[in-house]
């Protein structure tokens, strides 16, 4: 499908599918031009100030109140909501699963969601879930609808449709989207079956990091985030909208489609990013930075630098450290780090992590490099050397991040995963050389 996109992150666009859709001037005019109806989709409080205020005025055919209404409960055990804290003696300890297989039983986006990890409290409004998607169907006359949260979407594996209220995205892995808080959209697949991570952000919505004293370029430029014109459908089929509100799932019937927005105008909106774009800052002369410095996005929250969500991604680049060892560093952190690989190597694990996995380091919990990246590293010549092919990723939250049933009982979680660091040698021999033999 060619289609159309507009350039910015934040910005306040406007778009219109039919000429003169879009009042001129006004919000709100007596009758709106095509008979179209006017509505406001607030993503921040009406008072909230300018820098975070987010709204969008739609124009459509018919307003959301004739769309939803009388929800009935649908079961769906898998996508889970915080908190799972307390449920069940589920363990703690650094893991990493193989990827999951998806499904060969029809499965749309709704029922192909699996929770992994949660963080926090969505009635709270704070923290995030992990999860992946596994889907082979597109969703036929079906919706669906997050209040608990913004999503944003990792493909791994099949390009994505997302048909958005207010327009249609098309996602490849190496791309990421993101679908803001109570906004419809339905899950297509575009060749294929899919499998991808899911964020679902309970908090503060997604924006650009800061960028300090690095200045005004580099790390993910606005100008690359793009965001879908103006789309709708004049349908009268029958359609099941699943809505997601404070961890419970439910739906609801209507007798036609609920893309019907004809022209919009506003900033909040939908919007994909290729993570090829992103320019990786980094130390040109020695040492390791902390992983901070390829935020690509940050859901913040009131404390300063403590985020609800850092989006970080591990892409290529190259390494030039001298007398530096360059792969991470051993740690413990008191943010929670859920990590996924797109395609590629990541460079603190030479084997185990593969593209479709996953590995979860809980806050404070060690680790670091496999024994053969942290041997390779030691000794290696230190001429520049360029990561290429890579896409790993990380969702890192101030919140501890809880596995659910699903997820601790997982058949491709490596039993074995604390192995990849128990041939660490002692190297200390009391000389100032060490000893490596
Ligand atoms: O644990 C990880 O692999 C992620 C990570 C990468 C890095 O370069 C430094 C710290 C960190 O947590
Ligand atoms: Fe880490």
């Amino acid at each position: 499908m060619t289609l159309e996109y507009m350039t910015g992150f934040g910005n306040d666009f406007e778009t219109e599918s039919l000429p003169g859709a879009l009042p001129k001037g006004r919000n709100s005019p007596q009758k709106c031009a095509y008979g179209l109806y006017a509505e406001q989709l607030s993503g921040s409080p009406f008072t909230a100030p300018r820098s975070s205020n987010e709204r969008s005025w739609l124009y459509r055919i018919r307003p959301s109140v004739r769309h939803m209404g009388s929800y009935e409960p649908y079961s769906q055990k898998l996508w889970r909501s915080a908190p799972t804290a307390h449920e069940g003696e589920l363990p703690i300890g650094q893991r990493r699963w193989d990827p999951v297989d998806i499904p060969d039983e029809p499965t749309h986006f709704v029922d192909g969601v699996r929770t992994v990890t949660t963080a926090g409290d969505t009635v709270g409004q704070a923290g995030m879930a992990s999860h992946l998607y596994l889907v082979n169907e597109s969703m036929q006359d079906m919706y669906t609808l997050n209040a608990d949260g913004e999503m944003m979407f990792i493909p791994q594996e099949g390009e994505i449709r997302l048909v958005t209220e207010l327009g249609i995205m098309e996602v490849e892995p190496g791309e990421i989207a993101v679908v803001p808080r109570g906004m419809a959209f339905r899950f297509e697949l575009v060749d294929g079956p899919a499998r991808g991570y899911l964020c679902e952000n309970y908090g503060a919505k997604f924006t650009l990091p800061e960028r300090g004293p690095i200045g005004a370029n580099c790390l993910a430029n606005a100008r690359d985030f793009k965001t879908p014109v103006a789309y709708y459908e004049d349908e009268e089929t029958e359609s099941v909208i699943h809505v997601k509100w404070c961890g419970r799932h439910y739906t609801t019937t209507i007798g036609h489609s609920p893309l019907d927005v004809v022209a919009w105008h506003g900033n909040y909106v939908p919007y994909k990013y290729d993570l090829r774009d992103y320019s990786p800052v980094g130390a040109i002369l020695f040492d390791h930075p902390d992983p901070s410095i390829f935020t690509v996005l940050t859901s913040p929250t009131g404390e300063a630098g403590t985020a609800n969500i850092d989006f970080v991604i591990f892409s290529d680049r190259w390494l030039v450290g001298e007398n530096t060892f360059r792969p991470p560093w051993y740690h413990r952190n008191i943010m929670s780090e859920f990590m996924g690989l797109v395609y590629g190597q990541y460079d603190a694990k030479e084997e185990g992590f593969l593209p479709g996995g996953m590995s979860l380091h809980n806050m404070m919990l060690p680790h670091g490099p496999d024994v053969d990246a942290f041997e390779k590293a030691s000794n290696m010549d230190l001429a520049p050397q360029k990561l290429e092919g890579t896409m790993a990723f990380m969702w890192e939250t101030r919140l501890p991040q809880h596995l659910t049933e699903y997820s601790a009982s997982l058949d491709t979680m490596q039993e074995n995963y604390l192995d990849c660091w128990a041939g660490l040698k002692k190297h200390f021999d009391g000389t100032p050389e060490g000893n490596w033999d």
